[in-house]
């Protein structure tokens, strides 16, 4: 495509022969293209083998399947006394079953007293049936071994006692959690493609599995480059202003999935920026910088990125957002590199439209973009001629409606944060009366 006149820079040619030649109009790429392009040059990350915790949240690469069942052994779901049902036949608080207890069954116990008729074993919750008996009877259905033939004092007997009175009848089966009655050995427990959350990672322990092979979330590097820039909580001197991107583009690589290093600013100074990212090189899957892609006196950071090779800075029909950079730092198999525009809000819309979907296609997410939604506009938007605009806004879903949050500008950052939404106008359109609809990226699905 090519880029719109009011978009064209290039001085015209006059003397060099080709006076009648109209000169090239700079080419601007749409965000399509521009993401289209990154999302080609990267794919999701080989599949390895990590640690149960280490794992969380990422896409699972394997079907699981039980070795054992599970549970592993019959066992009680009650403190009590496992016994024989027929022993309790007809029993009552007045009339009571009077059991011998022949054992004592902690959870783990491996040594299991054999339950006969008229005896019972006192038994913990998760301690395994022993042979004989048929069900259990929780500990308030029986005296509690206290000889007093109530149940009132039942949790207090210490230790099983010569008998228990068991004060109402037990049917086969009660309190017991059969083997295999979770999970049946054999049983594909976990399928590939699931996303392994708390209760999956304890699943896969409950199995056996000390280890898993999923999609590692991606490292993340971020850093913000500029001589202007503090550290948060440093004193700001003249002309100085606090590096906020770092902070917002790490913690939205953490949101996205990502596991995200914050590098603090970077002076605008091409030795000390190369060295810097040489040092980051071996811990990223991808690296994310702002600042410096625009035509700055100053922007090292072209000259420093261009010196590598293979980073391609352009220009997008987006507004914010128009200087991008993307490329591979150390030829084609090097690490990819997304260089962001300075300004705060740029940034971000930027992480959301082009980093965002990069993470979650090499975490292998099935879904990589936000989602888009229709919603009415009450205020009337306007828009720059052959810029899709992004702005920030309030979406209700209670009625479908969406209002601008701010200005346009790229520097509002305390907008930014009251933002749930950004409301897109497409390149062709400049002013859309009140009520229109439009399409809305929601950032807080
Ligand atoms: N003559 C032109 N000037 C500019 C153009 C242009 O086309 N021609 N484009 C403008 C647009 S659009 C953008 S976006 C910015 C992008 O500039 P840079 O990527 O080179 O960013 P900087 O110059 O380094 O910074 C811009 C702005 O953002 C502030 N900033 C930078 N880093 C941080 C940070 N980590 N935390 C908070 N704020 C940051 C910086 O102080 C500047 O105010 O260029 C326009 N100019
Ligand atoms: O396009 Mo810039 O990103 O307006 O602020």
């Amino acid at each position: 495509m090519t880029g719109s006149t009011e978009h064209s820079t290039t001085p015209a040619a006059c003397c060099d022969g080709s006076a009648d030649r109209a000169p090239a109009a700079p080419r601007f790429w749409t965000v399509d293209e521009h993401r289209a392009d990154i999302l080609a040059a990267i794919g999701p990350l080989p599949a390895i083998e990590l640690q149960l915790l280490d794992a969380q949240g990422c896409r699972l690469e394997e079907d699981v399947v039980a070795d054992g069942d599970l549970p592993p052994f019959d066992n009680s779901s009650m403190d009590g006394y496992a016994l024989r049902t027929a022993d309790t036949d007809g029993a009552t608080d007045i009339y009571p079953s009077v059991l011998t207890v022949v054992g004592d069954i902690a959870a783990g116990a491996g040594e299991l007293p054999k339950v006969g008729p008229g005896q019972a074993a006192r038994i913990m919750t998760g301690a395994p049936l022993p042979p004989g008996a048929q069900a259990v009877a929780p500990v308030e259905w029986t005296d509690g071994g206290t000889g007093t033939g109530t149940a009132a004092a039942a949790m207090t007997a210490p230790v099983a006692d010569e008998e228990v009175r068991v004060l109402r009848p037990v049917a086969e089966g009660a309190h017991i959690r059969r083997r295999g009655s979770d999970v049946a050995a054999g049983t594909t427990v976990l399928e590939a493609g699931t996303r392994l959350g708390p209760t999956q990672l304890g699943l896969l322990a409950a199995v056996g599995r000390a280890t898993v092979k999923v999609r590692p979330r991606p490292r993340v590097v971020v850093l913000s480059t500029g001589s202007e820039l503090v550290q948060p909580g440093e004193p700001v001197g003249p002309g100085q202003i606090a590096d906020s991107n770092s902070f917002t583009l790490t913690a939205a690589a953490q949101e996205a999935g990502a596991i995200a290093y914050r590098v603090g600013g970077v002076p605008d100074d091409a030795d000390l920026l190369r060295a810097v990212l040489e040092d980051q090189l071996g811990r990223a899957d991808l690296i994310v910088t702002s600042g410096g892609v625009s035509v700055g006196a100053y922007d090292v950071v072209k000259e420093v990125f261009e010196s590598y090779g293979g980073i391609d800075f352009r220009r997008l029909r987006m507004q914010p957002g128009k200087p991008q950079g993307f490329g591979r730092i150390g030829g084609a198999a090097g690490v990819p590199l997304l260089a962001l525009p300075g300004n705060p809000v740029s940034a971000y819309i930027s992480f959301e439209l082009f980093v965002r979907p990069a993470i979650r296609t090499m975490l292998g997410a099935a879904d990589v973009h936000r989602p888009v939604v229709r919603a009415l506009c009450p205020s009337a938007l306007r828009s720059p001629a052959g810029r899709r605009q992004f702005l920030r806004g309030r979406y209700s879903a209670a009625d479908g409606t969406v209002e601008p949050v701010g200005g346009a500008d790229s520097h509002l950052v305390g907008a930014l944060a009251r933002a749930n939404c950004l409301i897109t106008v497409p390149e062709d359109t400049t002013e859309l009366p009140a009520g229109s609809e439009v399409d809305v990226v929601l950032l807080d699905s």
